[in-house]
C-alpha cells in the first residue's frame, strides 16, 4: 500500500508522515532534500539551476516510485512526483525562469516515467494558508531556505490549488491544517486517523 502526503514548503508533510509511521506501523519514505547538490545553488540562482534541480528531483523521486512498488509493507511518501512536475517545474516554466526547451525535456522525461509507475492508494494532501507555511519555514531556519519568500510560496500556492483541483489519479483526503497541531494535539492528530481509517477502510 502506498500513502503520499502533499502539500507547499512548511505544510508539515514530513512530521505528519513521521507520526503516521509510527501509528500505523507503515514505513516513513521521507524526501532528502539535503542529498540534491543543487538545492543551495537553486535557491541562489534560480535560472542557472533550475534545469537539473528538477531533473535531480525527478529522478529521486522515480527511485522511490519503484522502492513502493517492491515493497512488501505499506509505505508513506513525503511529497509526490505531480508535485515536482505540476507545481515546481510548471511553476518555474511559467514564471520563465525554466526555458521552453528544457521544460520539454523534462516533461518527455516526466511522461515517460508516468507509464512505468502507478499512482498512491491514497493522497493526503495538506493545505496550510500562506502565514502557516512563512511561519514553519522561518521556524525550522534552513539554510538554503533563506531565499523562500512569501511570494515565492504564493506563487507555489496557486499551482497547488489548480493542481489539486484536476487531481483524480487517486482517492484524496484534503485536510485544513491552518488550525491544526498535529504533533501537539493529540486529539488532531485522532481526528487525521479517523479519516484515513475511512479512507482505507480499516
Ligand atoms: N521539485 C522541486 N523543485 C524545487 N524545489 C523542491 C522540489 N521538491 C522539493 N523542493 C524543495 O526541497 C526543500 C524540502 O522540501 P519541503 O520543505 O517542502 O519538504 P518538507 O520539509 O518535507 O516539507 P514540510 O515542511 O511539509 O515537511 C524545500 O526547500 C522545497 O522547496
Amino acid at each position: 500500500m502506498h500513502i503520499a502526503i502533499a502539500g507547499n514548503i512548511g505544510a508539515g508533510k514530513t512530521t505528519l508522515a513521521g507520526l503516521l509511521a509510527s501509528h500505523y506501523g507503515w514505513e516513513a519514505l521521507k524526501e532528502m532534500p539535503d542529498e540534491n547538490p543543487y538545492l543551495a545553488d537553486f535557491y541562489e540562482d534560480m535560472p542557472r539551476w533550475a534545469f537539473q534541480v528538477q531533473v535531480h528531483f525527478l529522478t529521486s523521486r522515480f527511485d522511490q516510485l519503484i522502492q513502493i512498488s517492491q515493497a512488501k509493507h505499506p509505505v508513506i511518501q513525503d511529497r509526490t512526483i505531480y508535485e515536482d512536475a505540476f507545481v515546481f517545474a510548471k511553476n518555474l516554466h511559467d514564471s520563465e525562469i525554466m526555458s521552453t526547451q528544457d521544460y520539454q525535456t523534462y516533461h518527455r522525461l516526466f511522461d515517460i516515467i508516468m507509464r512505468l509507475v502507478r499512482p498512491p492508494d491514497l493522497l493526503i494532501f495538506l493545505d496550510a494558508g500562506l502565514p502557516k507555511l512563512t511561519l514553519q519555514v522561518k521556524k525550522r531556519g534552513r539554510l538554503y531556505e533563506q531565499s523562500v519568500d512569501i511570494t515565492y510560496l504564493a506563487t507555489l500556492q496557486k499551482h497547488y490549488q489548480n493542481w489539486i483541483r484536476s487531481y483524480q489519479e487517486s482517492p484524496m483526503l484534503y485536510i485544513d491544517v491552518n488550525e491544526l497541531d498535529f504533533l501537539n494535539r493529540p486529539e488532531d492528530f485522532q481526528m487525521i486517523v479517523e479519516k484515513i481509517n475511512h479512507y482505507l477502510s480499516l
